[in-house]
């Protein structure tokens, strides 16, 4: 129950369909209960009896219930399916608003499929439940209270030796649920690596192809889709032992009733009538009793979905904003790192150790070295996309976490050396981070990142449909286009990591005259592993393991025999040596 009362804040608002759509069930069930009694009364005063002219009234009345059943079969239904569907529109909103706000932390370990099936699979779910299982768990209790009324109305030993029966039932059914309940949370969890497995194969299609592992991701799948039959099996096998059971020993009351009230008709302590009655509103209590196996599931199955769906709400934000931000439109731009390091996973190694710099506004700064050195996470700290364990990093003076997130961010432009571009118009892929911009702006940006003219080529121009991950353009065109949207963002910071690495020569010379272009008068921290694309920079920075072995501009690292005039030496001086010999 703690999940529900958990997930209370989604459903109470939708409370008074959940209410009225439960009255009509009450009232569905009042009618189906004086079913067998009008059936009593036929065979007791109509025919027994011999009032064979009271048989038109008793159709009439039979014909109005069933009218008002109908009516109030269609509220039921058409109420309790608005609950669910109104309160799961919010939960769903709120996830998909969470995920907007988790960290990076989050999704270093969080798998693409798995969030795919939480957010559809167990929402649905959970719906289900709400429409149809919190109704139907009511209808069954009240099913059962009303006719064991009457049941003990009619005859009061008879009603104890039938539900004789009934305790064991329950306990089978807690034993059920105790079994079950594990077995849908493993189905769930399968069934989100099948999902991941599908979603990565997708994503990752052109490296499966190239590297000609289509078999082997076949054989990856077939053994998460084994593994999910077998899950299901597993379940259906705890379905298959349990219900013949349950409905053993519902016949064993069937049994005795047919016994016990034969007996008692015999010998005139209870009318025929009343025994035929009987045997429906036993049928009414047990057949809902064993389907309490069913909802019972289907609540497992819900509990299930809200707690996977719980995990995602309740994921810790490790982001946080200070509660009185600072609410900058404008910002200079000069970044410190003040002793800073940072380590991503407590038992790794640190990724940054005692780092500490001043870029001033409009610098140009130069991260260099090999590969996991911790380029990245110098300027993955500037974001705040993850938090320094120790230092502190200033934007003009003034630690980032006092700062808006948002606003922090929108100081701050990325070109990437893979940039995500979305499945739209190249329109709005470049205005994605400004959408207001006027289409003259979009153009400009287009123009200074070199980028307008290839644009032009296109058969829609600008409002050329781009297929997922930006297919259909070049490498050298994607960047382009990645410029373009920093450029329209306008930021005071910008990082470059890798910009150039993904492009032919020619190219890399188009982009370097575009991010000149994007440069002006802006922070920059240009991130490479070729010299020719940071020599130009006001400082460089040369990282090894996560700690600055050197500083200072190229001319001064040159003249050093360090680890900037060994990458120098192999890239220009010892070129030819090196091609030679490899
Ligand atoms: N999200 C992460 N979770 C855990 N470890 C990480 C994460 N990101 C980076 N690292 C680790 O931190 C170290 C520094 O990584 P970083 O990406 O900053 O290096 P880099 O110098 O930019 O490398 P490259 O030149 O290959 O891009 C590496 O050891 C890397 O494995």
């Amino acid at each position: 129950m703690e999940t529900f009362k958990k997930l209370k804040q989604f459903y109470w608002p939708f409370m008074k369909y959940f209410y009225l759509s439960v009255f009509s069930v009450l009232f569905v069930t009042v009618i189906t209960v004086v079913y067998p009694i009008i059936l009593q009364i036929t065979i007791d005063d109509v025919v027994l009896g011999e009032q064979y002219n009271l048989i038109k009234y008793i159709a009439i009345v039979f014909i109005g219930l069933m009218i008002l059943k109908g009516i109030a079969n269609f509220y039921q239904q058409y109420l309790g399916d608005l609950f669910g569907i109104k309160s799961v529109f919010d939960l769903r909103n709120a996830l998909y608003k969470k995920l907007q706000r988790l960290s990076f932390t989050y999704y270093d370990n969080a798998r693409t499929g798995d969030l795919m099936s939480r957010l559809t699979m167990d929402v649905e779910g959970f719906r289900f439940f709400l429409s149809a299982g919190f109704k139907e768990l009511i209808r069954v209790a009240l099913l059962i209270i009303i006719s064991l009324s009457v049941m003990f109305y009619y005859s009061v030993p008879l009603a104890l030796v039938t539900m004789a029966v009934m305790p064991f039932l329950i306990v089978v059914v807690q034993r059920f649920d105790k079994k079950v309940h594990p077995a849908f949370r493993s189905i769930r969890k399968s069934l989100g690596s099948l999902n991941t497995r599908i979603q990565e194969n997708v994503s990752g299609m052109n490296t499966v192809k190239s590297l000609s592992k289509e078999d082997f991701e076949i054989d990856r799948f077939s053994h998460n889709n084994i593994n999910y039959r077998d899950e299901n099996i597993k379940t259906s096998n705890i379905w298959a032992r349990y219900f013949p059971l349950m409905e053993l020993i519902g016949n064993l009351s069937m049994i005795a009733l047919l016994v016990y009230g034969g007996y008692l008709v015999i010998n005139g302590s209870l009318a025929l009538g009343e025994l035929v009655a009987f045997f429906s509103l036993v049928s009414y209590i047990l057949g809902p009793l064993m389907h309490l196996g069913f909802i019972v599931n289907q609540f497992s199955q819900a509990k299930a979905s809200g707690e996977r769906l719980l995990e995602i709400l309740e994921a810790k934000e490790d982001i946080i904003e200070e509660t009185d931000p600072l609410n900058t439109d404008t910002i200079q731009g000069h970044i410190t790192f003040k002793d800073v390091s940072l380590t991503y996973v407590a038992e790794d190694d640190a990724a940054l150790s005692h780092i500490s710099f001043d870029a001033p506004p409009g610098k140009v700064i130069g991260l260099i070295g090999p590969t996991g050195a911790g380029k990245t996470s110098i300027t993955q700290l500037i974001t705040r996309f993850y938090e320094p364990d120790q230092g502190v990093v200033y934007i003009d003076g003034k630690p980032t976490s006092s700062y808006e997130l948002k606003k922090l961010r929108k100081h701050i432009g990325f070109v990437l050396q893979e940039s995500f571009l979305f499945s739209t118009t190249i329109k709005e892929n470049i205005a994605y981070g400004n959408p207001n911009a006027s289409m003259e702006e979009i153009i400009q940006a287009a123009k200074r990142a070199q980028a307008h003219e290839f644009i032009m080529e296109m058969p829609k121009g600008y409002d050329t449909m781009l297929g997922e991950r930006g297919m259909g353009l070049s490498g050298g065109q994607k960047q382009r286009i990645a410029i373009a949207r920093a450029i329209l963002i306008d930021p005071r910071i910008l990082v470059l990591d890798d910009a150039t690495s993904a492009v032919d020569m020619e190219t890399e010379y188009q982009i370097q005259k575009a991010l000149k272009e994007v440069m002006q008068d802006r922070t920059t921290f240009i991130i490479a592993h070729r010299i020719s694309s940071l020599k130009h920079a006001d400082e460089i920075l040369v990282l090894d393991s996560g700690k600055i072995v050197e500083r200072g501009t190229h001319e001064q690292l040159i003249n050093q025999d360090g680890a900037y005039r060994r990458i120098y030496d192999i890239q220009y001086k010892d070129k030819d040596i090196v091609m030679e010999s490899i």
